[in-house]
């Protein structure tokens, strides 16, 4: 009752989705489509009207036959020209309810303000779901649900045409078919869930997959002869899975033939029944016509009815997800205070912060404060899993510290409105983004007021040390970055490093965060690049982490970060001097030069 209820629920909550992507084509499916479901019926009603005026022992009366040949045309016309001019809105449907749903997915997506949702198991196995079907599953909503309502409605009209008969005989039919719905219906929710449950299995066998079909690993799997590795490892995770749904389909099978059957039993003896009746004079030939046509229309409606509403449930259950989806409300709220600095001037300040990721007991940071100046160029160091990316995560809001606050200029941070906040901070993440776009777009995607900029473009491919890759595109600043399209050229990572930090000069903004600007720049170009940072005058403030301890020499303060506390600070010739923590990880890198 309650699975009906829900079923029912959604179903409602969709309908709008339809008229949200179209009016026009919601206006005219829901007229073809009741119109085209009742055609069967009425040329039935009017074969039956012939066949009894033709075997009449009384007179024929031509003008009777007449009408009912005109009218069997017409109606045969019309059921056969609405069948394509419903397949062709369904398809317009389809594609604007497609585009509809993935911009809302994609809005919702932009309102979440955090990573917590994306960072999250559960909800990223829902959030892969809901992206990867979402190109599909309109098509099965629309499929489903017309498929649905006009099956409902030729079956009842079948049904209605059989009470002439006897109700009883359309009791029968529907009877027969109540229980194979329920059971349907609870079979397909349990072979949905059992896929839900393997999600985590299913995106794993996508990933297998992926990793012998991608750019990324192809070299690695050809080296190494990883195929075999792979493809049984794909091969044991699907036999996994289909094991499982094996079991439910087959159980589908069987509950489905006993119902039949059973429906069969009832059937064969209206039939009968309406057999006798012809020889007893008590029905016309016609009868028989209209009888065993209906019976089968409206047996293959209601079963074509089931089928549809059952696979539409899989589709309802996925749009359950969808709902739920557009429902989150943001985990990282926005404040209202709206910031503007003045000159470029602000401070930073880390008062007693502590933070542990949400669903894991390990403390990341342990009361940790420090104080960020306007216009200071401060090094953030630490061995691999210090805490150094989460304080960047930290201090860009997309996580909000579990004890202690991040102020800006004496006011907690999460009080401003969080875009005009996240406006002053310009930013190249350890795993910063490659975008299939052309170059001018990869830079401009940072700073999307300021797209006609070509001057300030140019100065940061200059800057960034990009002047003499950008002047060997074929097309230039509109070069494609992406072999996967045409006329497309891929960069190498030291090049798209280049290209990430050039996009967070573009930003211009007041605070740059560079999350291992180098890893993957030559000698030349990190040199480079901390010319240039160096440059970058009192107006801006640096907070570089990195693990090249020799490029701290441009920096004025130093914080260094070992499990979560700050374990000193100071300018980098204070630590070298009080000989700590700092300096000695600072001699195991000169170690390596000086022996050299
Ligand atoms: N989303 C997450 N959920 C749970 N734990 C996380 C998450 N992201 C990072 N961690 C853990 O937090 C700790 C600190 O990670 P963080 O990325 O801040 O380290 P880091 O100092 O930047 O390291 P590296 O020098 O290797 O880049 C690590 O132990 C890491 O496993």
């Amino acid at each position: 009752m309650n699975t009906i209820y829900s079923y029912v629920k959604l179903t409602l909550k969709t309908f709008p989705l339809f008229w949200g992507a179209s009016k026009f084509y919601s206006i005219i499916l829901f007229v073809i489509i009741p119109f085209q479901a009742i055609l069967p019926s009425l040329t039935l009603w009017f074969s039956k009207g012939l066949i009894d005026a033709i075997s009449t022992t009384d007179t024929i009366v031509y003008s009777i036959i007449i009408f009912f040949v005109l009218a069997w045309i017409v109606v045969s016309f019309l059921n056969a020209i609405l069948g394509p001019l419903e397949m062709t809105f369904q398809g317009l449907m389809t594609d604007k309810l497609i585009a509809q749903l993935n911009k809302s997915l994609m809005d919702k997506s932009s309102e979440i303000k955090g990573l917590y949702y994306f960072e999250n198991p559960e909800f990223y196995d829902d959030i892969q779901v809901l992206e990867q079907e979402a190109a599909w599953r309109p098509v099965n909503l629309i499929v489903f649900t017309s498929g649905m309502i006009s099956s409902a409605l030729t079956g009842i009209s079948m049904l209605v045409l059989l009470t002439n008969f006897n109700i009883w005989i359309a009791c029968i039919i529907f009877v027969a078919i109540v229980p194979q719905a329920i059971v349907t219906y609870r079979l397909q929710k349990e072979a949905f869930e059992t896929l839900v449950t393997n999600s985590p299995e299913a995106r794993k066998m996508q990933y297998y997959s992926s990793v012998m079909l991608s750019k990324e690993h192809i070299k690695e799997v050809k080296l190494y002869n990883t195929a075999t590795f792979f493809i049984n490892k794909y091969m044991m995770t699907f036999n996994k899975i289909h094991t499982d749904i094996k079991k439910i389909r087959y159980k589908q099978a069987c509950y489905s033939i006993v119902f039949v059957g059973i429906g069969m039993v009832g059937i064969g003896f209206s039939f009968w029944w309406v057999v006798n009746g012809v020889l007893n004079n008590t029905f016309t030939a016609g009868d028989i016509l209209i009888f065993a046509s209906s019976i089968l229309l409206a047996r293959q409606s209601l079963a074509s009815f089931i089928e549809n509403s059952s696979l539409l449930y899989d589709t309802l259950l996925y749009m359950e997800k969808y709902f739920k989806f557009i429902s989150l409300k943001s985990d990282i709220t926005s404040g209202e205070k709206i910031l503007s600095l003045e000159k470029n001037e602000f401070t930073i300040r880390f008062n007693n912060v502590s933070f542990q990721y949400p669903n894991s007991s390990k403390l990341i940071l342990d009361n940790i404060s420090f104080t960020i100046n306007m216009g200071e160029k401060i090094a953030l160091v630490g061995e691999n899993g210090a805490g150094k990316s989460t304080i960047v995560k930290l201090i860009t809001r997309l996580y909000e510290p579990t004890e202690g606050i991040i102020e800006l200029n004496g006011i907690d941070i999460t009080e401003y409105e969080i875009d005009a906040y996240r406006k002053i901070i310009g930013i190249v993440f350890q795993d910063f983004s490659r975008y299939q776009l052309t170059y001018k777009e990869n830079i401009l995607i940072s700073n999307t007021e300021n797209t006609n900029d070509d001057g300030m473009l140019a100065i940061v491919t200059e800057k960034s040390g990009l002047e003499e890759l950008v002047g060997s595109f074929e097309h230039g600043y509109e070069q494609v970055l992406s072999k996967n399209f045409d006329n497309g050229t891929e960069l190498s990572g030291g090049e798209w490093q280049k290209v990430a930090i050039a996009r967070a000069y573009f930003r211009n903004a007041a605070f740059l965060i560079l999350d291992e600007p180098s890893a993957s720049l030559d000698a030349r170009s990190e040199h480079q690049m901390l010319e240039t940072l160096t440059d970058l005058s009192a107006t801006k403030t640096l907070l570089l982490i990195t693990h090249k301890l020799s490029a701290l020499n441009m920096v004025d303060r130093i914080i260094v970060l070992q499990d979560g506390h700050i374990a000193e600070e100071g300018s980098m010739q204070e630590l070298l001097t009080s000989k700590g923590y700092f300096a000695e990880l600072y001699q195991l890198q000169a170690n390596k030069y000086v022996n050299w």
